[in-house]
């Protein structure tokens, strides 16, 4: 086979056009001797010709012509470009929505509402929510009452498809939407929304944010948006959550009002703060027992504060100290970032694994040094959340609550003032915890603000009246098994079904169910969990209280033996 070298060699040669000295040259030397030795030869000679001919006066010429034509051609390329996108662009404004932002969410919400977008013909089947539990087109007959669809389960909605391009006018402007998918980091999907609209001047697009959002703000009024990091360390809309009215939560007098005014008054003193060199940052401790309404008033006050939660997973997989510093760097001014369980990520065995095997223990307790402890996966170092709670990256406004069921295991650094300005221990149920909390179930709903009224509704005597007993007997069995059955769903509701109480009355029979819960010895969620199984039941509610409380105590001693054992057995094991 010719050696491709050779093979360029005669081209340039033949091209050339040089004299026959060296074709005749080439051919003697191709012919008459091994290829190796006709490319050691003939090399030197061509590429002699070949430069001499590309520098020769007429190829220079030919290759200076060659390349101003290219030039002048490849600049008016580029003009005639440059004048289209220009005059493009003078005409249209585009704007791109990325679907983690939460503009993106605005725009889907304000597109479903744009009758063409509701009539276009090539359709995407959809049940996402856009952070509202809403849908971007709903189907046909289904209600389109925001505050309802918050209530709501999913729905199934369509979305015009990402293939077609969808036009619609808002403002007697011409406006093309395209959505557009694509695939980000690790095959991710990820949908750009493409707004262009048809207009000189910049104000209609603002015009067009400030009207999304708007819709999707009178949306969300009545609900908070939960966020929390992604497999990217970028914050990602979670959910909306219907807003959590605090006086559905009971706390130990004043509690609740030492946190939201102390959480108010921060909020509203950004100057104090500067004025005084004081970064601007607020952090409260909620430490106590399981089940006491941690959680529950984070979420009450980020409600009555206008505020979205940043859930911060210390324990997360993919967290480590640099991750943190950027998530925390990444928060918006005016937030809370909550962390659950402070302790659980620098603690190695996780508190409520062990709990669960203490009760599987129960099963078979020869078993339990086998059994596998759950890990905690965290790679936050104490040093790295302290550096990201109050390092030069630390966002400044933001609100950190961090709870934990063990304060004593808390570093000292971590529950500094400045980083945890204020402690609240949470205990067991008070007997005046228990009273509200029975309130709060019983009272209808319109009497909650007319506590005075007197108006009994339901006769008054003892616990309940033969007939009420009578009346009630049919609906008693559902509410302590599912009580809705799929045959009589339409129209249920459970206050519907329940007496009514006046507040008066409701008062009394708290008073009684209170009589009955002793002393800090139930967790808030354990009388929740018992009153839900008495949903339209208050009387028997109050009535089977003594019972239940003999029934958890029991149950409680017997955990206790278990976890005794199991720990004794941990410890033979160990030695
Ligand atoms: N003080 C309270 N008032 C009203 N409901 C409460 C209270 N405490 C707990 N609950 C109810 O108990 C359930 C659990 O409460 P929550 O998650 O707030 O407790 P927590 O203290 O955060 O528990 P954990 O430490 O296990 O996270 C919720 O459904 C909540 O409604």
């Amino acid at each position: 086979m010719a050696s491709p070298i050779l093979i360029a060699q005669q081209i340039f040669s033949a091209l050339s056009n040089s004299n026959s000295n060296h074709i005749g040259c080439l051919n003697a030397t191709a012919t008459n001797a091994t290829l190796h030795s006709a490319h050691s030869t003939a090399l030197p000679i061509s590429a002699t010709s070949f430069i001499s001919l590309l520098v020769s006066y007429s190829a220079l010429q030919e290759w200076l012509k060659l390349l101003l034509f290219g030039g002048i051609l490849e600049s008016l390329r580029r003009l005639g470009l440059h004048l289209y996108y220009k005059i493009y662009g003078s005409f249209f404004i585009t704007a791109r929505f990325e679907e983690d932002d939460s503009s993106f969410d605005w725009m889907m919400l304000w597109l479903s509402k744009q009758p063409s977008w509701k009539n276009a013909r090539d359709v995407e089947i959809s049940t996402r929510s856009f952070g509202l539990n809403s849908n971007a087109v709903l189907i046909e007959g289904e209600e389109d009452d925001l505050t309802a669809l918050l209530n709501r389960d999913r729905q199934l909605a369509y979305l015009p498809s990402e293939a077609s391009v969808h036009h619609l006018w808002y403002k007697r402007h011409w406006v093309r939407v395209t959505r557009i998918i694509r695939q980000g980091y690790n095959n991710r999907r990820e949908e750009v929304l493409e707004v262009c609209i048809l207009s000189t001047n910049h104000r209609i697009l603002n015009q067009l944010l400030l009207d999304a959002k708007k819709v999707y703000q009178t949306a969300q009024q009545n609900t908070i948006s939960i966020y929390t990091s992604d497999s990217n360390n970028s914050w990602r809309h979670m959910a909306s959550r219907p807003k959590r009215p605090l006086k559905s939560i009971v706390l130990d007098h004043g509690i609740k009002d030492l946190l939201i005014d102390d959480a108010r008054d921060f909020l509203a003193s950004k100057a104090w703060y500067a004025a005084r060199g004081i970064p601007f940052r607020r952090g409260y401790l909620l430490y106590g027992v399981p089940g006491s309404g941690k959680t529950s008033i984070i979420h009450g006050l980020a409600g009555e504060l206008g505020l979205d939660v940043y859930i911060v997973s210390l324990s997360r997989s993919l967290l480590d100290d640099t991750a943190l510093n950027e998530l925390i760097s990444d928060l918006p001014e005016k937030c809370i970032a909550l962390m659950e369980d402070i302790d659980a990520a620098f603690s190695q065995t996780l508190k409520r694994d062990l709990e669960k095997e203490d009760e599987e223990a129960a099963k078979d307790i020869k078993d339990e040094k086998d059994k596998p402890k759950a890990l905690s996966t965290s790679k936050v170092s104490l040093s790295g959340l302290l550096n990201a709670l109050d390092g030069v990256g630390a966002q400044e406004g933001r609100i950190l609550f961090a709870t934990t069921n063990k304060y004593s295991s808390l570093d000292p650094a971590l529950c500094r003032p400045g980083r945890m300005d204020i402690h609240v221990h949470f205990k067991l149920a008070s007997k005046y915890q228990a009273r509200e909390l029975y309130r709060c179930f019983y009272l209808p709903e319109e009497e909650e603000h007319a506590d005075d009224d007197e108006s009994p509704v339901i006769a008054d005597s003892g616990y309940v009246s033969e007939e009420e007993k009578a009346a009630r007997s049919s609906s008693s069995d559902e509410d302590t098994a599912f009580p809705i059955k799929s045959a009589d769903f339409s129209g249920y509701s459970h206050h519907a079904r329940a007496p009514k109480l006046s507040s008066a009355k409701v008062a009394t029979l708290a008073a009684k169910f209170a009589g009955a819960i002793p002393e800090r010895e139930f967790s808030m969620a354990a009388l929740q969990g018992y009153l839900m199984a008495f949903k339209t039941r208050p009387y028997d509610a109050v009535r089977d209280a003594p019972e239940w409380v003999k029934k958890e105590r029991a149950e409680m001693a017997k955990k206790m033996e278990l976890s005794t054992s199991s720990e004794a057995v941990k410890e033979n094991s160990e030695t």
